[in-house]
């Protein structure tokens, strides 16, 4: 699947990894979440193997099987399967990105190595530069994501002359706040044709507004449907519906958010919504508490983000 690939767009899910009880990986349920998503989603792209996939807390053997796992079961389902393959060892990272070119997936993408860590941009370049050079045939994307990393070259200069040294550079995805970087990253490389991928599901409006040609996130597993009606009124000009769509998406995430929200909460909530059982995290993450999936449970009803059919009339805060 080498050849040139047309341009990632629109959403992207973060996928979570399912994991047995015991904490092991639970591939035989892999299937049913490829038709989850495109039959009751609507999302035909995936983002493997990343934050909310633990791709760091999982082993070199496992993220290759997730992945293999994910391209098998999402040929002629999924458009586009980019697997996460950044680690702290080059080697790993090139290991992973070979690997990802093998088994036929669509692009790679590789976050900064955060123990021992770049500290300018030439250096990050350099790096990155190694793990693209093991897959030179897909297309690669830098994952800035500094909140977590601790790495904060910004996104803006790292692009500056990128695709001079990585020549498969095919763009960004953005999980941070500072928009100015974001327009930036747009505005300075409107002539190239990256794609400009948003990971803050929350503000994802504002950058729509920035340039940004889609969104990669947890939340499109089980809100993609949600999210599609945002990007759809957008492009038809409708700001005010848009507005709203995303109102109603922050109110969740809000919501959550202040209950404490992390990738084991979004594993808890995709079981809930998807009937899949995803599981619990691994260590040193914890499993959410039943007192928050109940909570969230309650408030994606009130938003009429679940089916349910024991809502009350008029319910003000249900959103269409
Ligand atoms: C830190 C993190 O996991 N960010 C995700 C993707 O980048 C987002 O999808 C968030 O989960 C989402 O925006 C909710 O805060
Ligand atoms: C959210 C996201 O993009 C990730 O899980 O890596």
């Amino acid at each position: 699947m080498a050849s040139p690939k047309k341009k990632l767009q629109g959403l992207v899910a973060a996928t979570v990894t399912p994991m047995t009880e015991h904490g092991e990986i639970n591939f035989s349920v892999i299937g049913r979440y490829v038709d989850y998503l495109v039959e009751e989603q609507g999302v035909k792209n995936v983002f493997v193997n990343g934050t909310t996939g633990e791709g760091l807390s999982l082993s070199i053997s496992e993220r290759c099987r997730v992945a293999e796992e994910w391209v098998t079961k999402g040929r002629n389902k999924l458009d586009q399967i980019v697997i996460h393959v950044g680690a702290l060892s080059l080697k790993e990272s090139q290991e992973l990105a070979q690997h990802a070119a093998e088994i036929g997936a669509d692009g790679i993408a590789v976050i900064a190595p955060f123990f021992l860590k770049p500290w300018n941009k030439d250096v990050l370049v350099n790096f990155l530069k190694e793990v693209a050079a093991a897959a030179p045939a897909l297309p690669f994307y830098y994952y800035h994501i500094p909140a977590l990393t601790g790495v904060k070259i910004r996104a803006e200069e790292l692009l500056d002359g990128i695709q001079d040294k990585i020549p498969s550079f095919q763009g960004l995805k953005f999980s941070d706040t500072d928009l100015l970087d974001f327009g930036q990253c747009v505005d300075q490389n409107r002539q190239r044709q990256f794609a400009f991928l948003f990971g803050v599901d929350e503000q994802l409006l504002s950058a729509l507004v920035m340039g940004a040609t889609g969104a990669v996130g947890s939340t499109y597993n089980y809100l993609g449907k949600k999210t599609k009606q945002m990007l759809e009124a957008f492009e038809r000009k409708d700001f005010s519906s848009a507005l709203n769509h995303q109102f109603c998406i922050q109110r969740f995430i809000n919501f959550v958010v202040k209950l404490g929200f992390g990738v084991s909460q979004t594993k808890a909530i995709m079981t809930l919504v998807s009937g899949i059982p995803m599981g619990p995290p691994r260590l040193p993450l914890q499993k959410a508490s039943r007192e928050f999936t109940d909570n969230a449970e309650a408030k994606l009803k009130s938003l009429n983000f679940l089916s349910c059919t024991d809502l009350k009339d008029g319910d003000m805060e249900a959103c269409s």
